[in-house]
């Protein structure tokens, strides 16, 4: 009478690896009775695989998951893209968002810091905004980095009528300006001496920019979730690479009067 083993040990034969075994001849490029496949696992082996182990072909849990993401990312980013366009539910908006759009955007806060660095008399406001513009290019450079390899393309539904891009601009992942937002937010919050309702307002900036990016349908999201944690993260290396005229005083000669 045959002895009650299951069926994953009357599968090991004489090895007793199962599972090793499995594996190698669910992958195996061959058809499942070839002779290569023959040859390799044994004449046990050739037997049909039993569903037990099939199911190892199928998507994982975290596959499942992160597509079910993704679908509901673009559901939900298409249902707030409200001013995607003039005809949009909150089209009459688009004009408020675009302005919103601008005070985020990489040039205007670029120019004024180089501006600052140009007009400050202090060497602590010079130090402060040195680093305000190390931390932009630094952003600049890490968003077209991401926006290259990631090559995520933006919302069928938006209008590509960008206050001036560069040619990663046309991927969406992640949004460079919620990074900004979230990076100058948490600089200005460290660096600046500002009365509590000034910094309850940048902070509510910050995440207006980050909205408004849905809203106009620029992106989903999940980019600008990415980017404002990104931005948030970005901040810590600013921070760690400070750039002080202790370390580089070539640099802060530059602007000294
Ligand atoms: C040309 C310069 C200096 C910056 C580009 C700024 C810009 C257009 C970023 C794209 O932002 P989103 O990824 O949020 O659309």
């Amino acid at each position: 009478m045959p002895s009650p083993r299951s069926s994953r040990e009357r599968r090991a034969g004489s090895s007793g690896r199962p599972e090793f075994l499995s594996l190698v001849s669910q992958r195996s490029p061959g058809p499942p009775d070839s002779p290569s496949r023959r040859k390799e696992s044994g004449s046990s082996a050739a037997a049909p695989l039993p569903e037990e182990d099939c199911m190892k072909l199928n998507p994982s849990f975290l596959g499942i998951a992160l597509s079910s993401l993704l679908a509901i990312d673009l559901w939900a980013s298409k249902r707030l893209g409200v001013c995607a366009g003039e005809g949009s539910a909150w089209g009459s908006a688009r004009p408020l968002m675009k302005v919103i759009e601008v005070s985020g955007h990489g040039i205007p806060w670029l120019l004024g810091t180089i501006y600052g660095l140009y007009q400050s008399d202090s060497l602590a406001a010079r130090e402060v905004l040195l680093n305000l513009l190390f931390a932009l290019l630094l952003d600049l450079v890490l968003v077209a980095v991401v926006k290259g390899l990631v090559r995520r393309r933006r919302p069928t539904h938006n209008k590509m009528d960008m206050f001036v891009t560069i040619s990663v601009d046309k991927y969406s992942f992640p949004s460079g300006h919620a990074t900004r937002a979230a990076l100058v937010c948490r600089f200005v919050l460290h660096h600046l001496v500002l009365a509590v309702p000034l910094r309850v307002l940048i902070v509510l900036w910050a995440l207006i920019v980050g909205v408004s990016r849905v809203m106009l349908g620029r992106h989903n999201v999940t980019d600008v979730l990415c980017g404002l944690l990104l931005g948030y993260a970005l901040y810590s290396v600013v921070e760690y690479c400070w750039l002080s005229p202790l370390r580089t005083p070539a640099l802060f000669a530059l602007w000294s009067h």
